[in-house]
């Protein structure tokens, strides 16, 4: 928790100034049932109603210095928390942002924006309550111990034989508390992973009359936290008592042993009454530090949350841009190229060596979950290989800048995301500089000109978060003129015109290949029809490639290839 604290560092200042205001209070604070007893003992049993007056005055007065300190304090405090806050988020959101898919995966995104809100949230509390409080009170303790002691040294010596009960029962909440809050943020992180599935599923468990079993699910989820929630509350709830019941005890010490004193003559009334005042300043101090202990104990846990994604290295190996590019090399080269996700341990990709040319069309073809997806995911280096090595232009991918390589990659997945804006505002995330006839040069090969132009506003239509007022076909087409409009030299659609009728599809291929500079595309598909008239197929199984060539060659040379094509075509259609 204390490297954190290293995200305070331009907030010197305001934890060095707000914590010495705080102290001013303090002992404005503690100067009063001095000042108390001295009217007492002087003022009022002898009558001197001038010395009551001046010092009622002096005791005013320090009420508004104290309340003046105080103010200040809090001032410093809320500008420390806040500005630690923002710091520590964007530097968290940078690192994640820096994260392959494979750590984005193995978080989960829930637990990270649970991380990047709540977490954070926490310790800015944290740091508020330092600069407020963490200094008050230990201050007034020590200060009301210092001054019981000025007072008198026997009945202080009471307050100070009950720190080490008071110090055991804060180790015991402490030791006690922090595990279950380390469940309770788990625990918060399932129940916004549940919430998360049922708003990006929301039709299809509609759809399947899955409400109940959701609801169920969620309900669980949520009683599962309020049980941790109680137990907390549970451990918590004893301090309060506790430490009420220790600082009473000292009160009626302090009373009995101090009442013997008066009789005997050796204390006043007055020193008995600043004694109990500063047993009860005592008393407020240690309910705030019992919160602030619960305060601290939850902070942790969120720093060591928080501590773990600062711990994880960038996912992707940093670049060398010194490399050249090698004359004549292929466009993309896949060398001995073998992949697996963390999570299974198996590998998607086994021993993929192949070479595309400048130019060339490419028909990626295969059964549900034979690796072609992940094969073209690792071009623009969404996850890196486990073995063997990509280039691109004959350099390595991992030494090209990542967002360079991702300049030269136009990549459109199936599922089409657009965001909340306008259509052209959608168009130009590939391209931000793009005119506006670049952008409808794009939206035209996109085969979407027809449906943008029918819309009341053209290009200036709304889109909403996710493109939910757009059908899955104009969804596709318009994140396809956003990979065009970049003008990438390898376009990649991994089956992204699955939503789009034949005919469309068709005349969308033809017009990437004649309207647009993209040299070399890829195009992704479980239907035949889509790759049959690309220069060169791929045909995957299992993760490995099982055969290359063209459709008629294939169509002779490979088994794979032919059973998919006689399950999707006749015979007579496959070897036209
Ligand atoms: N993010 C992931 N984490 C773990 N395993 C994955 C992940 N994505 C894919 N896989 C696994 O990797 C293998 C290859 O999947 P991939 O998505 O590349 O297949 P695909 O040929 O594109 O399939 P489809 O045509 O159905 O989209 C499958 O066994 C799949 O279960």
């Amino acid at each position: 928790m204390f490297r954190l604290a290293a995200y305070l560092k331009e907030y010197k200042k305001e934890c060095i100034l707000g914590p010495i205001f705080k102290f001013l209070e303090v002992i404005f604070e503690l100067l009063l049932p001095t000042i108390m007893a001295l009217i007492i003992n002087r003022g009022i049993s002898q009558g001197d109603f001038g010395y009551v007056l001046s010092m009622g005055g002096l005791m005013v007065l320090m009420a508004f210095c104290g309340y003046g300190s105080a103010l200040i304090c809090q001032r410093f405090a809320a500008q420390a928390s806040q500005g630690f806050g923002t710091v520590l988020r964007n530097t968290v959101f940078q690192r994640i942002l820096s994260f392959s898919y494979t750590q984005i995966e193995q978080f989960g995104a829930p637990t990270l924006t649970n991380r990047v809100t709540n977490d954070i949230n926490q310790l800015q509390q944290w740091v508020a309550m330092m600069i407020r409080l963490v200094s008050r009170a230990p201050f007034i303790c020590l200060g009301s111990i210092l001054m019981s002691f000025f007072l008198d040294v026997k009945l202080a010596l009471i307050l100070l034989a009950a720190t080490p009960v008071l110090a055991l029962i804060i180790f015991y909440l402490t030791k006690n508390s922090a595990p279950l809050y380390r469940s309770y943020q788990k625990k918060l992180d399932r129940l916004g992973a549940i919430l998360r599935e049922n708003l990006a599923g929301v039709r299809v468990i509609r759809a399947f009359s899955k409400t109940e079993e959701e609801t169920a699910r969620f309900g669980k989820a949520n009683n599962d936290l309020m049980n941790n929630g109680f137990a907390i509350g549970w451990l918590s709830s004893f301090f309060n008592p506790l430490t009420s019941l220790v600082v009473n005890l000292m009160i009626l010490l302090i009373l009995w042993t101090g009442g013997l004193h008066i009789d005997s003559g050796r204390l006043s009334q007055g020193q008995i009454i600043a004694l109990i005042n500063y047993v009860n300043q005592i008393l407020i101090a240690l309910l705030v530090l019992s919160n602030l202990v619960i305060l601290l104990t939850k902070s942790m846990a969120s720093a060591a949350r928080i501590n773990e994604i600062l711990d994880t290295p960038p996912g992707l190996s940093p670049a060398f841009p010194e490399a050249l590019p090698e004359a004549n090399a292929p466009v993309l080269e896949f060398r001995d190229v073998s992949f697996g996700y963390h999570q299974t341990g198996d590998h998607a990709l086994e021993h993929i060596s192949m070479a595309i040319h400048q130019g060339e069309t490419i028909g990626i073809i295969g059964g549900t979950g034979s690796g072609k997806s992940t094969f073209v995911n690792l071009i623009p280096r969404f996850y890196d290989v486990t073995s063997g090595s990509i280039l691109v232009n004959g350099i390595p991918v991992t030494q090209y800048p990542l967002p360079e390589l991702r300049r030269k990659i136009g990549i459109v997945h199936q599922q089409a995301l657009l965001f909340s804006g306008t259509i052209a505002e959608n168009i130009r995330w590939g391209n931000a500089d793009a005119g506006m006839d670049e952008v409808r040069a794009a939206a035209v090969t996109a085969q979407s000109e027809e449906f943008i132009s029918n819309l009341p506003l053209g290009y200036d239509s709304p889109v909403r978060r996710g493109g939910s007022n757009l059908s899955g076909g104009q969804r596709q087409r318009l994140t396809i003129a956003r990979a065009l409009v970049s003008n990438p030299e390898i376009l990649i659609l991994d089956d992204a015109s699955s939503a789009l009728d034949f005919l469309t599809d068709a005349r969308l291929r033809q017009a990437i290949r004649a309207n647009s500079r993209v040299q070399t595309v890829l195009l992704v598909s479980q239907r035949v029809g889509v790759v049959r008239s690309a220069d060169r197929i791929l045909v995957f199984e299992d993760g490995k490639l099982a055969g290359t060539g063209t459709h008629e060659a294939l169509f002779e040379s490979c088994e794979t290839y032919r059973e998919i094509c006689l399950s999707q075509l006749s015979g007579e259609e496959a070897q036209q």
